[in-house]
């Protein structure tokens, strides 16, 4: 498979508000027709990071590369091509869904059809409604339509499902997968980890200002090859002891832990099948075998430990 090309580069980018170090040396690389996801706990500089590529502030230091121009040279030109969703964007109380619509598609050369994003949207039925009268869900719902108004070749959502319930957080993430499946770059700014887990093709985790890891998903979460870890239960063995030595001798086995009956395994990838031949020899037969995975908010926790109360 040949791979995108980046749409967006970030080398040695860094930001500080007086004394505060926003963003403190971030590189990324984000390819055409990803979803990248930017996680992070609060303060982490996420919401800098997104505001410097879309030109919306000048870095201190660093190179920002948006579809081949620099934003803080070329605003202009950017502003036709990237749509950005701010947190907690907020519209005059009174300002009607189509209105609002209208409004923005009249700032772009090229926009989409208001009534086509209302009716991808689930917004059609309040077309006549004012911003203060709609749900939280329908408000986010009209902060991404006004992200793609301008049909942009980039979105950049920030905290794209705070405040919904967990059926409108759902629906906002298939039309997210829907959006980035007609080709469009999105960039994900959030602090949930199912969210990224499940969004994102490829997420840096972003703590203090620095990318503290990078990948997909099961990148981030694939255990090293040598620390696989599976669980079992051998309710019938009598005196495990003997059995947990001998199985600690095997060459593929790392660890051999006991807990009552059940013991856990740490080992190669071939460690599983090793120990339950090694058990077959014996005549026992393991129940409830169980593989041991981490999740990407152990990742998460692990990477971003030293500032624990913040997350
Ligand atoms: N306009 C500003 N003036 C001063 N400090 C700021 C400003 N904007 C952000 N900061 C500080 O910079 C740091 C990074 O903030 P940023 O909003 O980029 O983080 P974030 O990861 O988006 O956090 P959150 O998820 O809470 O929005 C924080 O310590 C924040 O308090």
């Amino acid at each position: 498979m040949t791979l995108a090309e980046p749409v967006i580069e970030i080398a040695g980018l860094h930001k500080s508000y007086g004394s505060t170090r926003a963003v403190d040396g971030i590189d990324l690389m984000i390819r055409r027709g990803e979803i990248f996801g930017i996680l992070g706990p609060n303060g982490a500089g996420k919401t800098t990071t997104v505001e410097l590529l879309a030109g919306l502030r000048d870095a201190d230091a660093g190179t920002i590369t948006v579809l081949g121009t620099d934003p803080q040279r070329d605003p202009a030109v950017l502003r036709e091509r990237l749509g950005i969703q701010l947190q907690a964007s907020r519209l005059p109380a009174k300002i009607r869904v189509r209105e609002a619509l209208e409004l923005y598609a009249s700032f772009y050369a090229d926009p989409a059809d208001p009534q086509d994003l209302m009716d991808q949207l689930g917004l059609t039925e309040k077309a006549d409604s004012g911003f203060a009268s709609l749900s939280g869900g329908q408000q986010q719902r009209l902060s991404i339509a006004l992200a793609l108004i301008g049909n942009p070749e980039i979105a950049i959502l920030d905290e794209l499902t705070t405040g919904l319930d967990p059926q409108a957080r759902r629906e906002t993430w298939s039309l997210i997968e829907q959006v980035r499946d007609r080709g469009v770059t999105i960039v994900l700014v959030t602090h949930f980890m199912d969210e990224a887990e499940r969004l994102a093709d490829r997420l840096a985790i972003i703590d203090a200002g620095r990318v503290v890891a990078e990948g997909s998903p099961a990148d981030l979460t694939a255990l090293p090859e040598d620390r696989r870890r599976f669980r079992m239960r051998l309710p019938s063995v009598g005196d495990l002891d003997p059995t947990v030595v001998q199985l600690n001798q095997l060459p593929e086995v790392r660890s051999v832990e006991r807990t009552g009956d059940e013991i856990e395994v740490v080992g190669s990838r071939r460690a599983l099948p090793a120990v339950v031949l090694a058990l077959a020899d014996r005549d026992v037969v393991p129940e409830e075998v169980r593989t041991l995975t981490r999740s990407l908010e152990d990742v998460f926790v692990e990477l971003t430990a030293i500032h624990p109360q913040e997350v």
